[in-house]
């Protein structure tokens, strides 16, 4: 291996509390909430076809008229109660929100940015209200920081000349000023979702993003960082040139999930997935293939039988609502979690060979192996392979209905599970006991 001193300083998992916490929450929301929820994805009759929270970087939107925006952010029905309560009805135990996005603008006063919400007619705080009511609700929330910041004049995308490098040592402290504000302001937040770290300029100053990972863990014990954030000496980027992951969890995995266990390499992992192809912020037309909550269940059903947690984006209006089909996915999903949440916190990768029907969750620590079952095969029976020495002591379904007799003895720890004939219409979780044999 190479000597590294920017690279990763920890081989293996985190075992401390919060990162256990974080762990066995499985199921998170995201919000991308900004400026860019005016446009909506419009400008001047036109539309924009690529992701919402990218329209400055659109030729045909005037750069000037975009940074203007912020006179008219003003979310008259902005109810972060209401917020709290439907992301608590969904299931979601975290939850992510942009405090500033590539734009720069921040949806909190901050000391150091004249671009923020003081300036904008709505003038009030707007994290702290959401971070409070979400709080109260028993739902943890972790801060998505942008540091691409398109309005910060001593931003570089590169260092090109002496004069790059002083402005940009100007944006490092800018940087760091800023995280160490919201954590005096909002000091029960979890963590920060770092993005907007794959240019030059970053990526080529390992030493920096090492220095403020530490700083920031310093500041705030226990604070829980992806692996976007870091970059070694070398300029890799989430794995260090080891091949070792860097950070507290790997945070690659936006709008892909991994396929089988052999991708994520044991490591703690998250998946980000937006509810149409690729729009984060609001977008008023939401073109292509919108994912039906059956597809976002199984995904999260994915995540966990992979050991991963999933965040589900939700982009809101500029008024403070969200349009009926993100409520929709909300409410849809918030009725199977009530049944089968279960299946799900605190969930893992139960080490059973994968079947065609769905997926294995294991209830983390114990003989408990749930089975999601997503493709009920036109036989009726679910196929199951037990690992070498391990008993089958009992098989039950969250739901009635599901099972018909009792398991089929087919070969050596291997059964056949019977369906009843009912057609399923969301996927549905059969709970195996199963116990070691000595
Ligand atoms: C979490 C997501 N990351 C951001 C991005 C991006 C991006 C930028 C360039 C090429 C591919 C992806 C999106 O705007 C959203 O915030």
């Amino acid at each position: 291996t190479l000597p590294l001193e920017h690279g990763a300083h920890r081989i293996g998992n985190r075992t401390d509390a919060d990162m256990a916490r974080w762990r066995s929450q499985r199921l998170g929301q995201f919000i991308h909430w900004g400026l860019y929820a005016i446009p909506g994805g419009e400008w001047k009759g036109k539309t924009y076809n690529g992701a919402a929270e990218w329209i400055r970087s659109w030729k045909e939107m005037p750069q000037q008229e975009y940074d203007n925006l912020y006179k008219q952010f003003n979310p008259v029905n902005y109810q972060p109660e209401e917020w709290a309560q439907q992301a608590n009805d969904m299931g979601a135990k975290y939850m992510i929100i942009t405090t500033k996005h590539h734009d720069g603008f921040c949806l909190w006063p901050s000391k150091y940015s004249k671009y923020s919400v003081a300036a904008s007619p709505w003038k009030k705080d707007i994290i702290g209200p959401m971070v409070d009511a979400y709080n109260k609700k028993g739902i943890d929330v972790y801060l998505y920081f942008s540091i691409i910041d398109w309005n910060q004049p001593d931003w570089r995308a590169a260092l090109k000349t002496p004069a790059d490098s002083i402005a940009y040592q100007r944006f490092k402290v800018f940087v760091k000023n800023q995280l160490t504000e919201l954590l005096q302001r909002y000091p029960t937040v979890k963590g920060f979702w770092f993005d907007g770290t794959w240019d030059d300029s970053w990526k080529n100053d390992g030493s920096f993003s090492d220095e403020l990972e530490q700083y920031l863990q310093r500041l705030h014990p226990g604070l829980i960082i992806g692996s976007r954030l870091r970059a070694d000496e070398k300029g890799a980027r989430h794995f260090d040139s080891n091949g070792r992951l860097m950070g507290d969890y790997e945070q690659g995995w936006e709008r892909k999930l991994p396929e089988k266990s052999a991708d994520v390499h044991g490591n703690d992992w998250e998946g980000v997935m937006t509810i149409p192809e690729n729009q984060w912020g609001y977008n008023a037309r939401w073109a292509g293939h919108i994912k039906s909550s059956n597809e976002l269940i199984e995904m999260l059903v994915k995540s966990a039988s992979l050991g991963g947690n999933f965040v589900i984006n939700f982009g809101p209006k500029s008024d403070g609502t969200f349009r009926t089909e993100e409520v929709q996915r909300m409410q849809e999903i918030s009725r199977w979690m009530k049944i089968n949440g279960s299946a799900i916190y605190g969930g893992t990768d139960a080490g059973f060979a994968k079947q065609d029907w769905g997926y294995y969750i294991r209830k983390s620590g114990t003989d408990s192996v749930y089975m999601v079952v997503c493709n009920v095969p036109v036989s009726g029976q679910l196929r199951v392979k037990l690992p070498a020495q391990t008993t089958l002591v009992n098989v039950t379904s969250l739901e009635k209905n599901i099972i018909s007799g009792t398991p089929e003895l087919i070969g050596k720890n291997e059964y056949f599970i019977h369906l009843d004939h009912k057609n399923q219409d969301a996927p549905f979780v059969i709970l195996l006991q199963t116990s070691k044999d000595s």
